[in-house]
């Protein structure tokens, strides 16, 4: 609708802009009386007598100015305007300006008659559905109508300004649209405003008694300001009469004795005619012809806005894809709205393309069998109540009718902001969703990238990147995101181990500059190249601590338990703001296994306000437990701990951690209902069993998708 109308909707905004100034100018003039609103035709008509002997006509036009047309005290014919409360000549009324008049003849018809007015008239309906659609789009982007005012985020200039202003000026723009909407039917004769014609008995028209038309019931009771015009009986005959045009109704009444002798009302269409013309130009109010000139101001603003939304909305869709979907190994879907997560996706896409892999970029609601696919990147944002963005609103049912036959590793990466309650939804959605096929393997743990935030992405990407050994060089430059510098970090000490599959705990000095908390990532060069391992954090006594199990062969554990005290490392740190222990929470719950106890280690060692917090972990024996024994006994009789429970799955009952959590399912409830947060680290296979009991406890429990609880960061996660 916009495309097709907007040429003529800029033209007729363009103009009614300058038109609105018209009714402004026309009122400043000095032809209005005080006190016009009282006065009755019995005050005015009388004194009118002094400076014309003879009157044919007199008008009230739109600016309550008096108009009389007749024959002056000179015996000239002349139109005048006057005071209607001392008769006396005010001015002479003046054509309407060349200007206004074909500025006037532009906005109703384009110079093209009859053809110019219908195009017009539908430029008119085209903006007033646009409008309803406007409305109805804020009413779904505000969640109702009730929040329609409360305050909107702002994405981007165009996007903010189109809705702020589409708020304010709403009203006003579709009062224009719907008078011009009128007014045009009316034009072309499609409501009915034929006024009825008088109906006189001649026979029964009674010359007695005479009165004076001061003393007429009718004039007295009529005040000027109800009048549109008033003809005069053109001779002294008693059959010619005075025809009274009011704002409602038209009266013929008797010269002589003043009886109404008729009295129509105007039809309905016809008053709304009326009424359509004072809101369209303004005529009647200055301060609205004001308000009418910014609102179509406004409507010029939109159809820039609107443009730059829907360029940048349709910029980065997809492009042709080289290899098929049959053919692809990498597929990477894309949930978008406004074409933003577009760029993010093909930047991964182009790199693929460029190292000679088959990648398919498509759109979510294109899901379909990929033969040949091993990965799958879903990238996507939210919408609405959490909801999915429209080219991924048939995936969930897809998903369900194309169940792919090979295993494909599949990796969530969730865009949206965390100004909406509902932080992620569909992606945390969509994780869900694809963690329910036997055919879909996790490779990385969701991820989420808050306000298209080009650290988080990068994060996501690095991750990524090391579990499918695909360098990915997702550089600042291409995100518009300063490089990010290496920090030294010098070690402190290492508690070794003798094992070749044990942990050990490695601890590093960091300088006073460095921003760090538990939770966030330490990513460190092994090999000095590009290849890059992320450790999560715990702060532990004001030093930064990793525990790592140390792989044969393995890159990152191998370089770090090769370190001594003393020596430094290059590394970078990574904020995780994802995985930080929340600021306000009555209980935490920590679910750890192996070495994703390492933040919990810092958290609870940071725990200095005594927050409630359990902690559950799972070990492989106890001997793999053993290094945390004494911090952690110390940290329950320090309060920084409030219990601790332990699974061991290789020893005695053999259980894992979703095994306690699994005994425990009205308190992990409890704290779900009453604002408390779950943090999990670990395994993703842990955190598929764990996720399966919470979707569980979510919906009998609590009447909930876990999903809610994911994207309100009542659950957060950190698993690899
Ligand atoms: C009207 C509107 C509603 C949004 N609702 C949510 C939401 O509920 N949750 C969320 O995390 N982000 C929400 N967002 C933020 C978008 O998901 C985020 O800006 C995303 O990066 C946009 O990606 P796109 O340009 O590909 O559509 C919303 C944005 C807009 C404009």
């Amino acid at each position: 609708m916009a495309v097709s109308s907007f040429l003529l909707l800029a033209l007729a905004a363009l103009t009614g802009i300058i038109l609105a100034f018209e009714p402004v100018l026309q009122k400043v003039q000095p032809y209005r009386t005080d006190g016009f609103t009282d006065l009755t035709l019995a005050q005015t008509l009388p004194v009118l007598k002094k400076s014309f002997s003879e009157i044919s006509e007199l008008s009230v036009d739109a600016n309550q100015f008096v108009r009389v047309k007749g024959i002056d005290a000179d015996g000239k014919n002349r139109t005048a305007f006057v005071d209607p409360q001392t008769g006396d000549i005010l001015g002479t009324p003046t054509e309407q300006s060349e200007f206004f008049q074909w500025v006037t003849a532009l906005h109703r018809s384009l110079f093209l008659h009859e053809l110019g007015r219908f195009f017009i008239g539908l430029t008119a309906f085209l903006l007033l559905l646009i409008t309803i659609s406007g409305t109805l789009l804020i009413i779904q982007r505000q969640r109702g109508i009730k929040r329609f005012f409360t305050r909107i985020v702002r994405e981007n200039v165009a996007q903010y300004y189109h809705v702020v202003l589409g708020r304010l000026s709403l009203i006003p723009i579709m009062l224009i649209a719907l008078s011009g909407t009128y007014l045009s039917l009316a034009r072309f004769g499609l409501v009915a405003t034929e006024k009825i014609s008088p109906q006189i008995d001649f026979d029964a028209i009674q010359s007695k008694p005479e009165r004076k038309p001061a003393d007429f019931a009718v004039f007295q009771n009529t005040r000027l300001c109800e009048v549109q015009t008033i003809e005069f009986p053109f001779s002294d005959d008693v059959e010619d009469y005075y025809t009274l045009k009011l704002t409602d109704r038209e009266l013929a009444v008797n010269q002589v004795t003043g009886e109404i002798l008729s009295e129509n009302r105007y039809p309905t269409a016809l008053l709304l005619t009326n009424l359509s013309l004072d809101l369209h130009t303004g005529r009647t109010s200055a301060v609205w012809a004001i308000i009418l000139a910014v609102a179509t101001g406004n409507i010029l603003f939109f159809i820039y806005s609107g443009f730059a939304i829907t360029w940048k909305r349709l910029a980065n869709r997809v492009k042709k894809n080289v290899y098929s979907a049959d053919e692809s190994r990498f597929i990477i879907l894309v949930g978008s709205e406004n074409g933003s997560t577009f760029k993010y996706a093909q930047l991964i896409h182009q790199q693929l393309l460029s190292r000679g892999e088959k990648s398919y970029l498509t759109e979510f609601n294109n899901y379909t069998v990929f033969p040949k696919a091993e990965y799958l990147l879903a990238m996507t944002a939210t919408y609405g109540l959490g909801d999915a963005p429209t080219n991924a609103k048939k995936f969930a049912a897809l998903l369900d009718q194309y169940p792919q036959s090979q295993p494909i590793r599949y990796s969530v990466l969730g865009f949206g902001s965390r100004s909406y309650p509902d932080f992620c939804q569909f992606a945390f959605e969509v994780n869900h969703l694809l963690a329910r096929h036997a055919w879909a393997k996790p490779l990385i743990d969701i991820h989420t990238v808050n306000d298209k935030s080009p650290a988080d992405f990068q994060l996501w990407a690095e991750t990524w990147s090391d579990q499918t050994h695909l360098p990915l060089t997702v550089s600042a430059d291409q995100l518009n995101a300063p490089a990010s510098e290496l920090d030294t970090l010098v070690v402190t000490s290492h508690t070794q181990t003798t094992q070749p599959d044990g942990t050990f705990l490695i601890r590093f000095q960091t300088s006073q500059r460095q921003e760090v908390t538990s939770g966030d990532l330490l990513a460190i060069y092994p090999a000095n190249d590009h290849r890059e391992r992320q450790y999560s954090i715990g702060m532990v006594d004001n030093e930064l601590q990793l525990s790592v199990r140390l792989h044969p062969g393995g890159l990152g554990s191998g370089y770090l338990h090769g370190l001594q005290p003393g020596e430094s490392i290059k590394a970078r740190l990574v904020r995780n703001d994802q995985f930080h222990f929340p600021d306000k929470a009555p209980v935490v719950v920590m679910i750890a296994n192996g070495t994703g106890i390492a933040p919990f280690l810092g958290m609870i060692s940071q725990n200095s306000q005594k927050v409630v917090c359990h902690l559950y972990g799972g070990f492989r024996e106890r001997s793999s437990f053993e290094r945390y024994r004494d911090f952690l006994e110390k940290s329950l009789s320090t309060q920084h701990l409030t219990r601790l429970q332990v699974a061991y799955s290789r020893e005695g009952e053999k259980q894992y951690v979703s095994t306690l959590l699994a005994r425990d399912t009205d308190f992990i409830a409890n704290v779900l209902a009453t604002n408390g947060v779950l943090m999990i680290c670990g395994s993703l296979a842990m955190q598929k069993d764990v996720f399966d009991l919470l979707e569980t406890i979510c919906q009998t429990k609590l009447g909930k998708s876990v999903s809610i609880y994911q994207s309100h960061r009542q659950i957060l996660t950190d698993c690899y």
